[in-house]
């Protein structure tokens, strides 16, 4: 087993290097501790799944006693990356993006924190704090000339779009590899940087930094490096981390913990799910092994290897409190569960899910019937009535077959919210007001 000084074969064992450019990484970070970055554009208000991996790898990094810097594209951000990318990304606002960075940078301290396992303090850095300051004419100057216009063609994220899409790409998102480029030279001289991590997909603009490195920065100082580690894609071959309603977010304000931990118990299959504990996971890789071995025989629990995931994964992401309350709640709605719902459960189930208040009078007392109508659960009454007695309405869980039933004090979960559930998938949480 690699000991946590060779932390490319840690790495490598868990299936998390696609590639690594440079030269003899291994040697370097055996040679003592290195400054690793990854960076992350503010394209949306949250990171999502698929930059988890990135996170894993920066965390690993740091258990061995590299520091991980993390970079916030403040900067690239405005331009977009075209890497992995079939049509142009939209232009956000400077709010947009402001708002963004500030999303991001709120998940990336708490998840390099030390309740991740200790090391080295993470740094977290902006690069609009640098090419705020560069103007078109030095960059034009200074970095513009040492990049070849026929290497940047050749660059994959640039040949597909150009064989891919009648519009071709903008010369603005053509100019992105070198705005990364620039940021790998400029903290491998100010944060004496020498590693970038990133997707396969980064390949490219990590290579463009090496180059522009090479042509103009430490020259004979110490070497600077690139790793890749594979997209995180299912055997069928979709990209993990996508969902029917779209990105599987990272942060809680737009995905709870329990749902975090239901799509990750919910949606991957056996033959992905020990791959995707190597690695999203820091459980050993003999843990891993012996319950890999144990997948598919007769003593075998079904889907336990998956619980192990989305629990592993939920802490990772919401620490210990973030994975009770998912526990809690998915407890709490298993199939038959007589489990008293509490209200932070029920907080917890539906977020995300739609939620109506109606006024103290309009509910206690009021036929169920007449309240699913009024919320919007049903079209009419008279429907609501006719699915309450083919069994497919719930009240905080527990079936109710009498049509005419009226609600009651007690069904008021803390004498404030009642978990309504319309058919197998329509659940709305009411909260009953004064
Ligand atoms: N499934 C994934 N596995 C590993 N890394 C991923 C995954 N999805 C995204 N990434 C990494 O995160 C980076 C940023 O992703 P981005 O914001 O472009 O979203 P995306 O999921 O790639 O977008 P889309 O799929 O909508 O084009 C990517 O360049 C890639 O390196
Ligand atoms: N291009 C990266 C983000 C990034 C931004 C700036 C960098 O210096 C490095 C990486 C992505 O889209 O995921």
């Amino acid at each position: 087993m690699p000991s946590e000084t060779d932390v490319v074969a840690l790495l490598r064992e868990r299936g998390l290097v696609q590639d690594v450019a440079g030269g003899e990484l291994a040697s370097a970070a055996a040679a003592g501790p290195l400054n690793v970055y990854c960076g992350f554009d503010p394209t949306a208000d949250s990171l999502h799944l698929g930059h988890l991996l990135g996170l894993v790898v920066l965390t690993w990094f740091r258990r061995c006693g590299h520091t991980p810097v993390a970079l916030l594209g403040g900067a690239t951000g405005r331009v977009g990356d075209p890497s992995g990318r079939s049509a142009e990304r939209p232009v956000l606002t400077d709010e947009q993006i402001e708002a963004n960075v500030a999303g991001i940078r709120a998940t990336l301290e708490d998840l390099l924190s030390d309740r991740n396992g200790g090391g080295p303090a993470p740094v977290i850095l902006n690069n609009l704090d640098w090419f705020r300051d560069v103007s078109l004419l030095a960059f034009l100057r200074d970095v513009g000339k040492h990049a070849r216009v026929g290497t940047m063609l050749s660059r994959e994220s640039v040949r597909s779009r150009m064989e891919a899409d009648n519009e071709g790409m903008s010369f603005t998102e053509f100019t992105y590899q070198l705005l990364q480029g620039y940021d790998f030279l400029h903290m491998s001289r100010e944060h004496n940087v020498r590693v970038q991590v990133g997707g396969s997909d980064q390949m490219g603009n990590v290579v463009a930094g090496l180059d522009l490195i090479r042509r103009l920065g430490l020259g004979s100082g110490p070497a600077c490096f690139g790793l890749t580690f594979p997209l995180l894609t299912k055997a069928d071959g979709t990209k993990m981390g996508k969902s029917a309603s779209g990105a599987v977010w990272l942060s809680p304000d737009k995905l709870s913990p329990f749902q975090l931990y239901q799509y990750l118990l919910g949606s991957v299959p056996d033959v992905d799910v020990c791959r995707f504990l190597r690695q999203l996971t820091f459980l050993p890789l003999a843990d891993i092994a012996a319950l890999e071995a144990a997948l598919g025989t007769p003593g075998y629990t079904p889907n336990s290897a998956q619980r192990l995931l989305a629990s592993e994964v939920t802490r990772f992401v919401h620490g210990d409190a973030g994975l009770q309350a998912a526990l809690a709640a998915t407890a709490a709605l298993a199939p038959g569960a007589d489990t008293q719902l509490d209200a932070a459960a029920l907080e917890a189930v539906a977020a995300g899910a739609p939620a109506a208040e109606l006024p103290r009078s309009a509910v206690v007392g009021a036929p169920l019937a007449d309240v699913l109508a009024a919320v919007g659960l049903q079209p009419s009454k008279a429907a609501a009535r006719r699915l309450i007695k083919g069994g497919g309405v719930r009240v905080n869980n527990r079936r109710e077959a009498d049509e005419l039933v009226t609600l009651a004090e007690t069904d008021l979960i803390e004498g404030r919210l009642v978990l309504l559930a319309a058919g197998k998938k329509n659940k709305l949480l009411l909260r009953v007001g004064a």
